[in-house]
């Protein structure tokens, strides 16, 4: 099986794609695409004393010494992978459902455990494969996830039918997040045992997150960058005692509530290595204000690249506020990205990111994956139930479209003679 890194994307993927949107990349002019704007140009003339030492090295070991003015022939002599990641095919991309954590996180409307619990139940009938659960988070700060000890210990004691292995994961903000979910794992494996199989169709495994400006990590975690890089330090080591996979998140990629549209991709690439370098088996791009562009996707995924990280490294995370979600989608999977986030009929949206809508909707990235060719191993009719259901639960719009067609169609198909 050939590393999805070594497989270009499928012939025209991206031109069948895009051809759906009215300004697609390729329609650009090439100056737009590939004179990347001046933090772009930084990467051949930033001093070395404004990355971190691990990255200032990485650069200097892949970046030939005078690089041409564009991104374009930007080519790192090696792209070193961190991935724990099982092989993918390059035409299998792996779909994480955050639709219980990040979809339900800013939901003013208190939800019940029971109703949370049937929603990981369903989704985990659907062929996903990695689902976020909750955070380990004070309730104070967000309150809609305080059920998150209950959920798992209640996945743990009963783990959901599926046809296939599961992970769940946990978003931890800091190393009591962390030692809370620990606990509750070691006191739930000792009641359980030697019977206990739970292992053999779950895993559970927590995420973490800094952020690529300074305001949004002052307003989501109370700290700077740098003092939430250093919180992330003690949290890989114990999950790495425990044995149990760290996903690290980069929010703010493309855009921040308070900084505005023009983030530093040079910036996000350096906390996206440094976390990769502490030890993060797999770091999601997030773009948590829905502000990306393609073109600007396209500059912030060439700066990773430049930077030495492996595309099996990579994840990407799209809000879909400005409805640019698939478009940068086809733009990651052109590029070689094979793991993107979703949430069942598109909940979500952000505490500290006013106006964010939710991620782009599962069903949505599941029929475009699938219109292209890509196997997600997912059954988008029973996704687009689950999102009309909890939709339905919660008293707001499904924002589904790719959904909402897909249940006319079968309900067309009940009633048609
Ligand atoms: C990081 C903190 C905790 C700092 O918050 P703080 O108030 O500065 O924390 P502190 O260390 O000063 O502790 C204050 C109190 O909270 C307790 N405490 C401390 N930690 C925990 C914990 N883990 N669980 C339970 N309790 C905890 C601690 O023990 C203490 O209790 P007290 O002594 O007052 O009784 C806070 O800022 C926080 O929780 N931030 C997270 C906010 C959040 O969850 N945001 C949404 C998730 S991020 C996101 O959605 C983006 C993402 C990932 O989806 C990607 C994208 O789209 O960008």
């Amino acid at each position: 099986m050939q590393d999805v890194d070594e497989i270009p994307t499928p012939p025209r993927l991206l031109w069948l794609a895009l051809s759906a949107f009215p300004l697609h990349p390729l329609s650009l002019p090439s100056t737009v695409l590939h004179n990347c704007p001046p933090h772009g140009h930084a990467l051949t003339g930033l001093p070395i004393s404004h990355l971190s030492q691990a990255t200032a090295t990485m650069y200097q070991s892949s970046l030939p010494r005078l690089l041409p003015r564009t991104l374009r022939a930007v080519r790192p002599r090696t792209t070193r992978s961190f991935s724990t990641e099982a092989r993918l095919t390059a035409d299998h991309v792996r779909v994480v459902e955050v639709g219980p954590r990040d979809g339900l996180q800013n939901e003013k409307k208190s939800i019940s455990l029971k109703t949370k619990i049937e929603l990981i139940e369903r989704l985990a009938k659907t062929g996903v494969t990695t689902i976020e659960a909750g955070s380990f988070v004070p309730a104070k700060w967000v309150p809609q996830m305080a059920s998150t000890s209950e959920i798992l210990q209640h996945l743990l004691r009963t783990p959901p039918q599926s046809g296939n292995q599961i992970s769940y994961n946990y978003l931890v903000p800091n190393i009591k997040g962390l030692e809370n979910l620990v606990k509750l794992m070691e006191a739930e494996s000792a009641a359980a045992g030697a019977n206990s199989d739970s292992e053999a169709t779950t895993t559970t495994e927590i995420s973490l997150f800094a952020a690529a400006t300074e305001a949004f990590s002052k307003a989501n975690t109370n700290c700077t960058i740098a003092e939430s890089i250093e919180r992330v330090r003690p949290i890989v080591a114990l999950a790495k005692e425990k044995d149990i996979r760290v996903r690290g998140y980069v929010s703010v990629a493309l855009g921040c509530p308070y900084e505005g549209p023009d983030v530093s991709p040079l910036k996000v690439a350096e906390i996206t290595a440094t976390l990769l370098e502490m030890g993060a088996d797999e770091v999601s791009v997030a773009d948590t204000t829905g502000m990306g562009t393609a073109p600007r996707t396209l500059e912030l995924l060439r700066t990773l690249t430049a930077a030495g990280i492996a595309n099996s490294d990579l994840a990407l995370h799209f809000h879909d506020t400005y409805g640019q979600a698939l478009v940068n989608t086809i733009v990651g999977l052109e590029h070689g990205i094979r793991i993107f986030d979703s949430s069942v009929g598109g909940l979500g949206g952000c505490p500290y990111s006013k106006g964010a809508t939710g991620n782009v909707a599962t069903e949505d990235l599941v029929h475009t994956l699938h219109s292209l060719g890509m196997h997600t191993g997912i059954d988008l009719e029973e996704m687009a139930r689950i999102g009309s259901w909890i939709s339905d639960e919660l008293g707001r719009a499904n924002d589904s479209r790719a959904g909402k067609a897909t249940l006319a169609r079968i309900a067309g198909e009940k009633t048609c003679p």
